[in-house]
């Protein structure tokens, strides 16, 4: 199976102090997985180095994909441009025309649930959830086959991460997208991930699918008390 992204032996520090050392993450094709650890273990520097932002010190980051999509806990939208035109401007340099890529930041901005009134606003007069919205139409507008995303619903209420959910699901379902997500949200995590990979400062402790840990998990549940 092809692997999008995978790290071999990552090591990195922020100003000479070491953050990761010797970390390896493989995602296989068509996996949704989610990053997990405590705050300050890496996940955002993982995720920096995977979108290639940063550059490891040692090691290898071998990425695998067409177009790459981010999306970061904080949306940066151009300020002076409205929603519909941040998603637009993400479709420069795909060789689109002015209204195929209107037409293609319209539908993008729809499917996130921002209609027509919502797409003229800019990024001052959106709520913090709907500008988050925005950035994930802005990272999924260019068709990605990699998805990293950074605690990119902390801003939503439940029943809107929940379509979004939804919409990325039918996405992989019918591109075979492949997804890293970081959460501290354990619920979320087991409801929509194939694959936990669980960080210790610095590295990852541990990846497992979410099927073995909930069998594991049920096992024990149902283990004679002794
Ligand atoms: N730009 C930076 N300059 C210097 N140190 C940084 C920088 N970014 C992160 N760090 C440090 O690197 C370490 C890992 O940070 P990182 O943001 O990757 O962790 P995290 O697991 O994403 O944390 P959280 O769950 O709190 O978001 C922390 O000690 C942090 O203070």
């Amino acid at each position: 199976m092809t692997e999008p992204l995978r790290l071999d032996g990552v090591d990195f520090a922020h100003d000479g102090r070491p953050v990761l050392r010797g970390l390896d993450l493989s995602l296989p094709a068509g996996t949704i997985t989610a990053l997990m650890g405590p705050s300050g273990c890496g996940k955002s520097t993982l995720i920096a180095l995977a979108a290639g932002l940063l550059t490891p010190d040692a090691g290898r980051v071998a990425r695998r994909c067409a177009r790459l999509g981010i999306v970061f806990q904080d949306p940066a939208l151009l300020p002076w441009k409205t929603a519909l035109g941040n998603v637009g401007f993400a479709l420069r340099g795909l060789g689109l025309g002015r209204a195929e890529r209107r037409a293609r930041a319209r539908a993008m901005l729809d499917a996130v649930g921002l209609g027509p009134g919502d797409a003229g606003k800019y990024p001052r007069q959106l709520s913090g959830g709907m500008r988050q919205r925005v950035a994930l139409a802005r990272a999924l507008a260019v068709a990605p086959d990699l998805l990293l995303c950074d605690e990119a619903f902390s801003a939503l209420d439940a029943p809107v991460r929940a379509k979004l959910w939804q919409l990325l699901h039918e996405l992989r379902a019918r591109t075979g997208l492949t997804i890293l997500f970081v959460t501290h949200d354990q619920d979320e995590a087991m409801e929509h991930a194939d694959r936990l990979a669980i960080m210790a400062p610095g590295r990852i402790e541990q990846t497992a699918s979410v099927d073995a840990c909930i069998s594991a998990f049920t096992s024990r549940m149902n283990a004679p008390v002794s």
